[in-house]
């Protein structure tokens, strides 16, 4: 599933009714008629429907919708935010069939009372009133629709994005829709993934409208969401021939005085996640607290670290922030001949490095959270946040690595700039120790997988699922421990295995 920004959904649309030669109006029908299936199996005889419709195709899809409509059983007002004169186009042309129909249409500027009334009355409200077309703030006329919406006590359902949204997920501070139910059209636009476009969507569904592959292709996207069907297909397999030292050779060097429990989060997270032999760096005065809790793993002293041999390193959970931690990321760094994970304290030092990065052939992950980013570009968590995709690219092409920006839908870039989406995971991962287990997840997935891609992605998409699991299986989601993270992997993964595909 792609995931667009406004320009790439007007460039498929281009392609499709240009090149293939599905036209506008078959694409509308497409559209109002997924929309129409979607709420069909729910709707109940007599029930009121206000339907609320712009100027533009988004209005046009709800033309299309209210056509389906009108032979429902429901009690269906159809409201027009401007004049009938000013439709043009697709929508014209939708708006003529449902007229033909046996369709009304009543105009808010011209019946603003009744129309009050209308959403005042509702059990549902179609928002068909801005769409991918929409950009800046909305005009006054706009806003005080959005507002209606908002106050009604109906269901709100928003054709492809809650209105007064800007689909590339600009910052904004207007009103817009809160939709209980947004109905996005063929792909999820980056709106739907960013602060604070993202809490205006409710429950989304994507629907498709017809639109072939290539279409969007042709338009250059390089972002998808990354669902459990890639997991499957990409999950690595075990040779029945093959031994511990196949599964990857890590070192992990983590921990301090005060943040044991981190190193301990990523090492055991690592070993329900695969990884064949895992030695781990601690400081001295910590070891004898975590050995006897991890008892699969070699230990190895900072005074004594010997890269030779191994498959990979991960460095940072934990580390603390003594200026003797820099080195050890530094040498981290300039072994250039394995696969490495840097996160939390080993981020911290990175903006010191940052040519070192340039410089490195093997392949790097970063995973920080906005926080960490932002103090890597010296910049505020505010500004990243705004931003998260671009931010995110920008760096990846310019250092060379895998990118893992955490929160709310993770965004996983790779060097050459292709994104990945992760929709897994809930609020109960807003806690300490979380991130330490994503680090051992992600790490024992590199030394597995044969694509660095593939082992980023499975291994923030198992980490979300986990949090989703626990929730759905007796936990809720202020009570679950990063211990408890790690103690689910085996039945996720289990599951994640039983439909393996490829
Ligand atoms: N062929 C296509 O392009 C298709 C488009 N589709 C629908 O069409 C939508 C995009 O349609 P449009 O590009 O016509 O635009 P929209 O219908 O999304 O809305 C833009 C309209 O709002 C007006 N507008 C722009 N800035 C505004 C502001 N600040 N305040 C208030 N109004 C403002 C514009 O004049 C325009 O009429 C999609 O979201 C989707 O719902 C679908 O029907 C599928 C096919
Ligand atoms: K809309």
């Amino acid at each position: 599933m792609h995931v667009v920004s406004r320009e790439e959904m007007q460039a498929i649309d281009r392609y499709t009714i240009g090149q293939i030669g599905l036209g506008g109006p078959l694409l509308m029908e497409n559209a109002g008629r997924a929309v129409y299936d979607e709420l069909a199996p729910n709707l109940k005889k007599g029930e009121k429907i206000c339907v609320v419709l712009g100027k533009g195709n988004n209005g046009g899809d709800g033309f299309v919708a209210a056509r389906m409509l009108l032979d429902s059983g429901v009690d269906e007002e159809v409201w027009l935010l401007p004049d009938p004169l000013e439709i043009k186009g697709d929508a014209a042309y939708h708006m003529n069939a449902f007229l033909k129909a046996g369709g009304r249409i009543r105009t808010i500027q011209e019946e603003r009372e009744a129309f009050s009334q209308s959403i005042g009355e509702a059990d549902l409200v179609i928002d068909a009133l801005l769409g991918t077309g929409f950009q800046g703030t909305p005009y006054p006329e706009c806003l005080e629709v959005i507002d209606q919406m908002n106050q009604s006590k109906a269901t709100v359902v928003s054709v492809d994005l809650p209105s007064g949204v800007p689909a590339n997920g600009e910052f904004f501070s207007h009103h817009a829709v809160a939709a209980d139910l947004t109905l996005t059209l063929e792909c999820p636009k980056l709106a739907q993934f960013v602060q604070p476009a993202a809490r205006c969507f409710g429950e989304v569904r994507t629907l498709s409208i017809g639109i072939p592959e290539v279409s969007v292709q042709q338009a250059g996207v390089r972002r998808k969401v990354w669902r459990e069907e890639d997991v499957r297909c990409t999950l690595p397999h075990r040779d029945p021939f093959s031994h511990k030292g196949s599964h990857g050779k890590g070192l992990l060097i983590a921990g301090s005085e005060q943040m044991s429990g981190a190193a301990f989060f990523s090492a055991r997270a690592a070993l329900r996640s695969g990884i064949g032999l895992l030695s781990l760096s601690v400081p001295d005065e910590v070891r004898p607290t975590i050995a006897s809790h991890l008892p699969e793993t070699m230990f190895m002293p900072r005074s004594a670290l010997d890269f030779q041999g191994l498959s990979g390193i991960a460095i940072g959970p934990g580390l603390g922030r003594e200026p003797e931690q820099a080195d050890l990321v530094r040498r981290v760094l300039e072994y250039d001949s394995v696969p490495c994970v840097i996160d939390a304290d080993g981020i911290y030092y990175l903006s010191g490095m940052t040519e070192l990065l340039r410089k490195r052939k093997s392949p790097i992950v970063l995973t920080p959270h906005p926080g960490e980013m932002a103090h890597l570009l010296g910049t505020s968590v505010s500004e990243v946040e705004k931003s998260r995709f671009d931010v995110s690219k920008q760096f990846a092409e310019k250092f060379g690595v895998y990118l893992v920006l955490k929160g709310r839908n993770t965004i996983i870039t790779a060097p050459d700039g292709g994104q990945v989406v992760n929709t897994t995971g809930n609020a109960a991962l807003a806690k300490g120790g979380s991130g330490d287990v994503l680090t051992g997840i992600l790490f024992a997935f590199l030394l597995q997988h044969g694509r660095t891609l593939d082992a980023v992605c499975n291994a923030v998409y198992l980490h979300g699922a986990l949090a989703d699991d626990l929730v759905k299986t007796g936990h809720s989601q202020l009570d679950v421990l990063a211990t408890d993270l790690i103690e689910h992997i085996p039945p996720v993964l289990h599951h994640l295995y039983q439909k393996a595909t490829c």
